[in-house]
């Protein structure tokens, strides 16, 4: 497994070690111990799974406190944009954001510490995204910004019309009328 900094302290992109042979491929998609090998300890309590038709996009997602969540996020079949923002008052990156291709081809994690916020757009039909998280979902704890904000101005690669948005998504609030919990 490799794990690589970005430029987000705390956000690391992993890659698993994959094994293939004349059968098709095997990797560990998660292993505590060898997380806490390399310095990650966090006890994830819950999995999630969903799929998405092409241009859909989830998030900005985020649970605050006593809730909050860090992520471990992997794509089983299809690809996305992944993208995680950091939202950690006093942050030196607070309100930047980095994006990342994961897909089933390249088999790369996305691990999101607590204070940032998450979404993805689905970039192929039948995109299934698996994550685990280290707390239990809290509808009275969620909280969100608007995924096309104009002042984050994420290059999602589709326009407002072409986008599949949930309704609860599609009143979230913009950047500037947020206030962090974190
Ligand atoms: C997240 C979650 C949702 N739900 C229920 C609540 C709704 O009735 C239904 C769909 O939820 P939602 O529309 O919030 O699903 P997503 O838009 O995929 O939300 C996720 O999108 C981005 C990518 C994230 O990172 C978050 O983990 C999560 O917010 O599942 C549950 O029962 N448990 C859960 O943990």
């Amino acid at each position: 497994m490799k794990i690589t900094k970005t430029a987000i302290e705390g956000l690391l992109l992993i890659e698993p070690q994959i094994f293939t042979d004349s059968r098709g491929y095997f990797f560990e998609s998660y292993s505590k111990t060898k997380f806490a090998d390399a310095g990650i300890d966090i006890d994830f309590v819950q999995d999630n799974q969903s799929v998405s038709c092409k241009n859909s996009v989830r998030g900005l997602h985020g649970q605050s406190n006593p809730h909050a969540q860090a992520k471990l996020v992997r794509v089983i079949k299809g690809r996305v944009m992944d993208v995680a923002v950091d939202i950690r008052t006093g942050s030196p990156t607070y309100g930047q954001y980095e994006t990342f291709e994961l897909s089933s081809e390249n088999q790369l994690q996305l691990l999101i510490p607590h204070g940032f916020l998450h979404g993805f757009i689905a970039l192929e039909d039948d995109t299934i995204f698996a994550y685990k998280v280290d707390d239990y979902y809290s509808k009275e704890c969620e909280i969100g910004v608007k995924w096309n904000d104009p002042a984050l101005n994420i290059d999602w690669g589709v326009t407002a019309a072409d986008a599949l948005i949930s309704p609860k998504d599609d009143i979230l609030p913009e950047f500037k009328d947020f206030k962090s919990p974190f």
